[in-house]
């Protein structure tokens, strides 16, 4: 089966297509095909290992032309190789890893959420997800120092969310993704061209507490003067790479919705969040980025002979990194299925073990810059919303994992009362939240081993969720 053009399985069974792939084949690399072209799936710390070693895979003849078109962007920093490829990155990694960018954007990205919540209470339901990329939109916007009326906040938050959710898949939310990214890179690129010229003044007029003499130094004025060799980047690229942090950053709504996900299945971590302890934040958005699906797997192209365990990975193979099946593989993560923020509190985290973002050094690999943004964003907005009252209406909470990219399928609908209820013990909160309909009883867990199991409760979603789940254990574990 696995010598057969897999393209197809991949797209129907999502997230689960690789792990079931590696389960059924024994240990090992397994081999396979995909996009008519010889592939091999590897998992684990070791594989990340061999995956981001230098000069073992190129990345611009490996990504498919779609995901390019919708995600990434053409000519962005994902699909260079060699010195093209460190140049750009040191862009990024000067924004985002050097200084408090990171802290900085956070600290806007609560500050609107605030505003969003006081504007929510009493109000009809809102989408967690929508509403916290419009959030996180208003905050980029703000960071970055691009001029953003609310309206166009609202068009950037929407188009961003499409370019992620239209990028695995073919028919119309392709189209939307293709259409988003056209109008963001058009009306960046214009706004790069004017920064060039000195025609926008970016971004005291939006931002009352930006000084004049940070202008110069803001994320946008970076972009736009940033040369490769030289160079300065033509305006497309340089609106391209500006959206390669815009788009990713509006992008951690997906966990800002799974937190709420897990809020509603486990309520005891809300409380813990609610104690308001900035280490217990952090780790809670370690684990919502290893438990929740997000990218499914990562790909490279070998660029000569190689030998990864033994077994040869002959030149011009896609090599995949299994990020789903790595990030449940229980030889890294007892209980992989359990969702415990407590098992990130204290703990160093390998190079190459936890890699939602993928692995090794981010400043000379292709390993994610934005995890220091990822986890200050996720570990505040999800104290934020545990320190909000609010509550599910019913609605379908069910994460189907043949998706990609996942996402609970009402995207975590709340409402906020006007009033602030009376507190409520976790438990209690489960039990009066839940509704007798069947897809919220997902999220009422009966007893606390119920609510530290993976979403397994007994409903037909639930069911699809674990079976998904099941399906993607690692063949290391031993276990089905
Ligand atoms: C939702 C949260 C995020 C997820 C799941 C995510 C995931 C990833 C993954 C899997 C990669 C590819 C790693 C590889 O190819 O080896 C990547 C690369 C990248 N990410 Fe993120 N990311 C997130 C947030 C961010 C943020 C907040 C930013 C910037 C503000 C960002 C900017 C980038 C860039 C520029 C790259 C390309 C790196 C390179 O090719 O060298 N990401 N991300």
């Amino acid at each position: 089966m696995a010598d057969l053009d897999q393209t197809l399985a991949v797209t129907l069974k999502g997230y689960a297509w690789l792990p079931d792939l590696r389960r059924r084949s024994g240990t090992g690399p397994v081999r396979t095909r995909v996009l008519g072209q010889p592939a091999v799936g590897i998992c684990g710390s070791e594989a990340a290992r061999f995956f981001y070693e230098p000069g073992h895979l190129e990345r611009h003849s490996a990504l498919p032309g779609l995901v390019v078109r919708t995600l990434f962007g053409r000519g962005a920093v994902h699909t260079l190789d060699g010195a093209a490829h460190r140049h750009r990155k040191a862009l990024f990694t000067a924004l985002l890893l050097d200084g408090d960018g990171a802290e900085r954007l956070a600290e806007l990205a609560g500050q609107e959420f605030d505003v969003a919540a006081a504007r929510w209470r009493g109000g009809p339901p809102v989408r967690l997800l929508d509403e916290s990329a419009q959030v996180i939109a208003a905050a980029v916007a703000r960071w970055v120092g691009v001029p953003a009326d609310d309206r166009d906040v609202e068009v950037l938050a929407r188009d961003c969310l499409a370019m992620v959710d239209g990028f695995a898949t073919v028919g119309p939310r392709t189209t939307h993704a293709l259409l988003a990214r056209a109008r963001q890179e058009k009306r960046l690129s214009t706004t790069i061209a004017a920064v060039r010229d000195k025609t926008v003044s970016t971004p005291a007029a939006h931002d009352r507490t930006t000084r004049a003499d940070q202008v110069a130094r803001s994320p946008l004025s970076i972009v736009a003067n940033h040369r490769d060799d030289g160079e300065l980047l033509d305006p497309r690229t340089a609106a391209v790479e500006l959206l390669n942090i815009i788009r990713p950053a509006i992008a951690v709504a997906w966990f800002v919705a799974f937190a709420g996900h897990a809020m509603d299945m486990w309520p005891r971590h809300q409380s813990r969040l609610r104690a308001g302890d900035d280490e217990y934040a952090r780790a809670f958005a370690h684990e919502v980025r290893r438990f929740y699906p997000f990218a499914p797997f990562l790909g490279g192209r070998a660029t000569r002979d190689l030998f990864f365990r033994g077994e040869p990975i002959p030149a011009g193979t896609l090599v995949l990194l299994d990020v789903y099946g790595q990030n449940h593989d229980p030889a890294l993560w007892p209980e992989p299925y359990v969702f415990d923020p407590g098992r990130f509190v204290d703990r160093e985290i390998g190079e190459f073990d936890l890699i939602p973002q993928g692995g090794g050094d981010p400043r000379s690999g292709h390993r994610c810059p934005g995890e220091k943004v990822t986890v200050a964003l996720l570990g505040t907005l999800a104290k934020r919303l545990a320190d909000l009252d609010h509550y599910l209406p019913p609605q379908d909470t069910t994460i189907d994992l043949s998706r990609i990219p996942a996402r609970p399928r009402d995207g975590i609908t709340l409402v906020v009362p006007e009033d602030r209820p009376a507190e409520k013990a976790p438990a209690e909160k489960a039990a009066t939240e839940a509704p007798a309909d069947e897809a919220t009883t997902e999220s009422a867990p009966a007893d606390e081993a119920a609510t530290e199991s993976a979403p397994a409760a007994n409903t037909p979603g639930a069911r699809r969720v674990k079976t998904a789940l099941s399906a993607s254990r690692s063949p290391a574990s031993g276990r089905s």
